[in-house]
């Protein structure tokens, strides 16, 4: 090895590169050699010092290419320019604690450095200081040198370096100063041109940042040295001045629209509304390029904007980076989103049916593309619930998952018991309020809220959406009857949905339930929605607001927007999962059918006022094992002359359940059928 460390050295000698071998040492590549340089940067050789390459180094640990060549550079960059004396560089010091520090090569005649000096107080109030160090772009000698000696020879270097930006003259004496040093300390780790920025890490960052990128700045590797030669990498002439716009040029991100209804033109108009809001979050406008509809959308303005009456020419627009799919329904909506992916195209839905039923094919195809697919709108309209599960709440292996999923649901149930309103009176209003699907029994049937469970349950447990296996029973058999009797227990009813996870599989249903009044959940009211999610290091979290309508649900697919905005130009591998778990680490734990389920339930039971039924009917329950944990026993109702017998269960298996209600309603004094409804503590 030392022989090898003399004969590279030698080699590097002898071509007379100016700046010094620091240190040769063997690489975890066999035969291969790294070749440390003052400053900072490496280069590789072979032993017989005859090869010689510059250029990235990845080995590849636990199965991920690690860049061995940056990672060296950055540390002996970092140890170089954290070295430089304070008392050698212009300060701009970070008001408060420091958070962190930057070092700026700059050359007072670079206008992109001036910008740069702009901003520097803005750095500062976020903690950041800023350390300048000189680097005469045009070389020694130039009329940036003679600037930045005179800054540098100033008794206030701060005051003289602010006015020569402002293009006031600056008097100074010369004097013995750091110029020429900084200026080949900057050439020795890879700078040729201004601004020049180094963060606390060493990452040489070229060019002129704009400062909101602060402080996740990232550059593409196309820019880094791998693209020069060796000599041109070691002594490329410093000539330039400029900014960086590789990867942030500023130009707005095109989408299109698809379906001008409820949400589509809540979408489009919140978007023209809050313009400049969602660009200063999302880091580029968001332009509506395209829109696909039938009819006008009364509750829209749309001037400029091209419209087309095909779906799919939106999908392959070659301007249109985003297609957001608000058609609705199975059929050409799946068409639609997958031909949107395969035009490489991400995608930003609302629609709950689509994701649910073909969403594991979706993905799948999406995943293939490296596209995105968005889907926050879809399950509690504006609720931003699909976020906080996915990435709020990853910490936790969650236990269960309740919600009250359907807006339109809910806001019946809520007119029906406050103002004693009568149902198809209510479901026109939410119809007319936009709240309902196209088809409302999928609302009234709990269809709708078993696709948004669906949802919920995949990215809660991490298991493929299987819709087909979820239990669904709507509201639609609830009676005024009930809904009083559980008042009087210190219940309420609400339309909910339930995914638990037990040893045995997962519970996905979706029914009525009484839910104790005093909890938050059981006072959401009208169109609003509420989720309620259990996990073991959060315990209980709850999200509530509005469920449907046209802007609480454009809000999440405009913020599903930005989201795809920011994330765009990320690493396909880095982003977070469509089901939140891992595509290949999804598990096959079953969905249970509900005969497996267990809960508590609410019973009624219409009987003959005879003696001894209450007895019969105890021992019916006691025989499988059934606790009662109250009875409610009614007067007799005049007009039938039957006594309505209410009780309540502890939890048992709905399989035993179903075996003791057939049992009830073969005795001979139990009148109909046994009204069943399940309970949940939800604590
Ligand atoms: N309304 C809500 O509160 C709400 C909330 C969350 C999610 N969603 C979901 O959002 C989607 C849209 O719902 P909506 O309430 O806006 O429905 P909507 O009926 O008001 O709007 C759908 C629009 O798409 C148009 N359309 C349908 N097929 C088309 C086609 N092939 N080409 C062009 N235009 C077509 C229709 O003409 C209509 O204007 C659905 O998937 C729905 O489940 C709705
Ligand atoms: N029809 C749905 C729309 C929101 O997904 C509801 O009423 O909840």
């Amino acid at each position: 090895a030392d022989d090898a460390e003399q004969t590279i050295r030698k080699t590097l000698q002898s071509l007379q590169l100016d700046v010094p071998v620091e240190s040769v040492a063997a690489s975890p590549l066999n035969g291969l050699y790294e070749v440390k340089l003052k400053g900072g940067r490496v280069l590789y050789a072979s032993a017989d010092g005859q090869f010689v390459m510059q250029g990235y180094l990845f080995q590849i640990q636990d199965g991920k290419p690690v860049n061995l060549t940056e990672k060296a550079e950055r540390q002996a960059i970092a140890k170089t320019i954290n070295g430089i004396p304070a008392g050698e560089m212009v300060v701009y010091p970070a008001v408060g604690q420091a958070k962190s520090h930057i070092t700026v090569f700059t050359d007072t005649t670079c206008p992109y450095c001036h910008k740069l000096h702009a901003e520097v107080p803005e750095l500062n109030k976020r903690g950041i200081e800023v350390r300048y160090v000189a680097f005469p772009r045009q070389g020694l000698g130039s009329p940036g040198d003679e600037q930045l000696q005179a800054v540098w020879c100033s008794s206030d270097r701060k005051g003289a370096l602010d006015k020569m930006i402002d293009g006031k003259e600056i008097k100074a004496a010369k004097c013995a100063n750091p110029v020429s040093k900084q200026f080949q300390l900057g050439q020795s780790i890879g700078v040729n041109g201004t601004p020049a920025i180094v963060l606390e890490n060493g990452q040489v960052i070229p060019g002129y940042q704009l400062l909101r990128r602060w402080p996740s700045w990232r550059w593409p590797t196309s820019n880094s040295i791998a693209s020069r030669d060796l000599r041109s990498w070691l002594f490329s002439r410093p000539v330039s001045c400029r900014s960086f716009n590789g990867e942030f040029t500023v130009k707005p991100v095109k989408v299109g629209i698809c379906g001008l209804g409820t949400v589509g033109g809540g979408t489009f108009n919140v978007l023209q509304r809050n313009a400049e809001e969602i660009a200063r979050r999302a880091g580029r406008g968001i332009e509506v390029a395209q829109i696909a509809m039938r009819s006008q959308n009364p509750n829209c303005q749309i001037t400029g904007t091209p419209i087309t009456a095909d779906v799919f020419e939106v999908a392959s627009n070659p301007e249109i980076d985003i297609v957001i799919e608000l058609i609705g329904g199975y059929t050409i909506a799946r068409d639609l989103v997958l031909k949107a992916i395969e035009n490489g195209k991400h995608v930003v839905t609302a629609n709950k049916a689509l994701i649910a039923v073909h969403g594991n094919e979706i993905f799948a195809k999406a995943r293939e593309k490296g596209v995105i697919v968005a889907f926050e709108a879809a399950v509690a309209g504006g609720i931003p619930v699909i976020k906080a599960i996915r990435e709020g709440l990853s910490a936790n292996r969650i236990n269960w998952v309740a919600g009250i999923i359907n807006g339109t649901g809910n806001f019946i149930l809520t007119e029906m018991r406050e103002k004693g309103r009568a149902f198809p009176d209510v479901l026109a209003e939410a119809q007319a309020l936009g709240y309902a699907e196209a088809d409302p029994t999928f609302d009234v049937e709990g269809i709708d809220a078993a696709h948004k469970l669906t949802i919920l349950a995949s990215i809660a447990f991490g298991i493929p959406l299987q819709f087909d296996k979820a239990y669904t029973e709507g509201i639609t058999k609830l009676t005024t009857a009930d809904v009083n009797y559980a008042e009087a227990l210190g219940y309420r009813i609400k339309h909910l949905g339930v995914a638990r996870s037990t040893v045995n599989g997962i519970e996905l249903r979706v029914h009525p339930t009484l839910i104790p009044a005093d909890r938050l959940i059981a006072n959401v009211n009208g169109v609003m929605n509420a989720v309620m999610v259990n996990g073991d290091a959060a315990g209980s979290t709850l999200f509530y607001g509005a469920g449907a309508g046209m802007e609480p649900t454009a809000s999440s697919v405009v913020a599903d927007l930005v989201d795809v905005v920011r994330a765009m130009t990320s690493d396909p591998e880095n982003r977070v999962p469509h089901l939140a778990f891992q595509p290949d680490s999804l598990s096959a734990h079953p969905i249970l059918p509900i005969e497996a389920c267990e809960s508590a339930y609410y019973l009624r039971i219409q009987a003959k006022d005879h003696p001894g039924v209450l007895a019969q009917v105890a021992s019916i329950l006691s025989e499988r094992g059934i606790n009662i944990e109250s009875i409610m026993q009614k007067e007799v109702e005049e007009h039938d002359g039957l006594v309505p017998m209410i009780l309540l269960t502890h939890r048992v298996l709905e399989q035993r359940m179903n075996d003791a209600i057939t049992a009830l309603e073969a005795l001979q004094d139990v009148v109909g059928n046994v009204v069943r409804i399940r309970v949940e503590q939800l604590n």
